[in-house]
């Protein structure tokens, strides 16, 4: 059978790990929740790391790198929000057969690390803005089922440490990031996303607030979290003494930020574009383009099967120079139909065939991965409208996901509305009083035999109109902001 066995929609999970498998992105690992990340996904991460760098040092960020391993002593220092993490923290016990005479931790994240040092660094205002960040991986032993590139026990990400003389200029990077994290989805993988704040329950323990980019899969109308841009206010300065002097003479604590994105990017990816044949690569993410299959009819003369491969050789030339990433599948051992799957399952955004009819009338047929639309394109033109169909591609990919977010996202002001709205899937824009206990409640009361309640993915940033005397919709008290509520990774 052609594509895939398992259908996204009738068997998501099956659907997931089938396809991350047979498009080579993934390979399975013999230490529970660690993955392989093979070329055809590892080179997404490049075009990702590539974008968001570029974009960090356009702001003055600069990019540094600290240890992996975290003393007990260091890791301590936050044991307040550690403690609610810590059996995820993962240990180095020994050395060969001889005991360490202390545990040493491996990073789950980086504060414990790098802050006793910003305190070392951070002595007068001339010393800040400091602006770091380092691409690293991270160790963090999750209990829950793992997902490929969604919860791994270990994952590639950036995490970014700021620290300012003043709040104003830290809530100004806040928002920077958040922009930039927003385009990564958008503009790099087709993935529409809602930028929000976190509530209370949600936000990250040592945060003063959290900010964070929100994207959703309708196939399993589960909400994900894309990145998280944090403002520290000065909960971490004070933890680690990293005080300044001001001009002024007088001695204040940094106000510090810290913002992390993730491998997680390409599963959100793969979730929200794949379909039953398999992966569907955004062009410009997409490690090949297009995939250029000549089909020799049977009884071509010698003369006629050089031209075909010349005219291949030529075509493949002409795109390289037009900045395509494009290959040449001539293999002799295996039929057309096998080699369209084949490509199908990497998603490959455009198939250009080139038959021994083609030939005669001069033109290549070209297929695309996203919709299966074919359109025969003169030779001549190749070069200049492949380029142009990729673009139009990317477009049509983040057209029909935003249009997707738009139908999942329902508005409810009642209990009845919103419980309507999970059982098709939806997330739910909502009007709510901003209470932690509300959100407990709706967590309790929303949950279904077989699916987990609903929390807060985050209180977006554009808030419609909310009329006075609102009431929240599960509390009934005076509703204080609209969040959008759903079920989530
Ligand atoms: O990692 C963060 C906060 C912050 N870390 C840096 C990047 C941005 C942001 O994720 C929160 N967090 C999540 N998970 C864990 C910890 C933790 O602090 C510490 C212990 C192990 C698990
Ligand atoms: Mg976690």
């Amino acid at each position: 059978k052609l594509g895939l066995k398992a259908s996204k929609a009738d068997d998501f999970g099956a659907w997931y790990s089938e396809a991350v498998i047979e498009s080579e992105m993934i390979s399975y690992y013999d230490v529970s929740g660690c993955y392989i990340l093979r070329p055809n996904s590892f080179s997404i991460w490049e075009k990702i790391t590539d974008f968001f760098d570029k974009g960090i040092k356009e702001l003055g960020v600069q990019n540094a790198y600290f240890p992996l391993f975290v003393t007990e002593d260091a890791l301590n220092t936050e044991k307040d929000h550690v403690e609610g993490f810590a059996a995820e923290v993962a240990w180095v016990t020994k050395s060969g057969q001889s005991e360490l005479d202390r545990p040493i931790a491996i990073r789950p994240t980086s504060e414990t690390v790098m802050y006793p040092y910003y305190a070392q660094w951070i002595r007068s205002h001339r010393d800040l803005p400091l602006r770091l960040n380092q691409w690293t991986n991270v160790v963090r032993w999750e209990f829950k089922h793992p997902t490929p590139f969604i919860r791994t026990r270990e994952f590639l990400w950036q995490e970014g440490h700021t620290a300012f003389a003043t709040l104003p200029e830290a809530e100004e990077e806040v928002l920077q990031i958040l922009d930039l994290y927003a385009k990564v989805y958008t503009d790099l993988l087709a993935v529409p996303v809602c930028k929000g704040k976190k509530s209370a329950k949600e936000k990250f323990a040592g945060s003063l607030y959290s900010t964070s980019v929100e994207a959703f899969v309708s196939a399993t109308g589960r909400g994900v979290q894309g990145a998280t841009s944090h403002c520290l206010g000065q909960n971490f300065s004070k933890m680690f003494k990293i005080e300044f002097e001001a001009d002024d003479g007088s001695k204040q604590f940094a106000w510090q930020n810290s913002w992390g994105l993730s491998t997680r990017t390409i599963g959100v990816m793969i979730m929200v574009h794949g379909d039953d044949k398999g992966i569907v690569m955004p062009p410009r993410v997409a490690p090949l383009q297009v995939i250029v299959i000549p089909i020799p009819a049977a009884n071509l003369t010698d003369a006629q099967r050089a031209e075909l491969s010349s005219t291949t050789a030529d075509l493949v030339a002409q795109l390289k120079k037009a900045g395509v990433r494009v290959q040449c599948d001539d293999r002799d051992n295996y039929r057309p139909g096998w080699k369209y799957n084949h490509w199908e399952v990497k998603g490959v955004p455009i198939r250009l065939e080139l038959g021994s009819k083609d030939m005669e009338k001069k033109s290549a047929m070209v297929a695309r991965r996203d919709t299966g639309a074919k359109e025969a394109i003169m030779l001549t033109d190749v070069a200049a409208r492949v380029p142009a169909l990729l673009e139009e591609i990317q477009a049509d990919m983040l057209a029909r996901s935003s249009a997707q977010f738009e139908e999942c996202k329902e508005v409810a002001t009642t209990w009845e509305d919103f419980m309507a709205a999970l059982e098709r899937k939806h997330m739910v824009l909502a009007p709510w009083a901003d209470e932690e206990e509300v959100e407990d409640d709706v967590r309790k009361r929303s949950a279904t035999a077989d699916a987990m309640g609903a929390k807060t993915l985050c209180i977006p940033l554009e808030q419609p109109e909310l009329p006075p005397d609102t009431k929240c919709f599960a509390s009934g008290k005076d509703a204080k902001n609209w969040a959008l509520w759903g079920r989530s990774y």
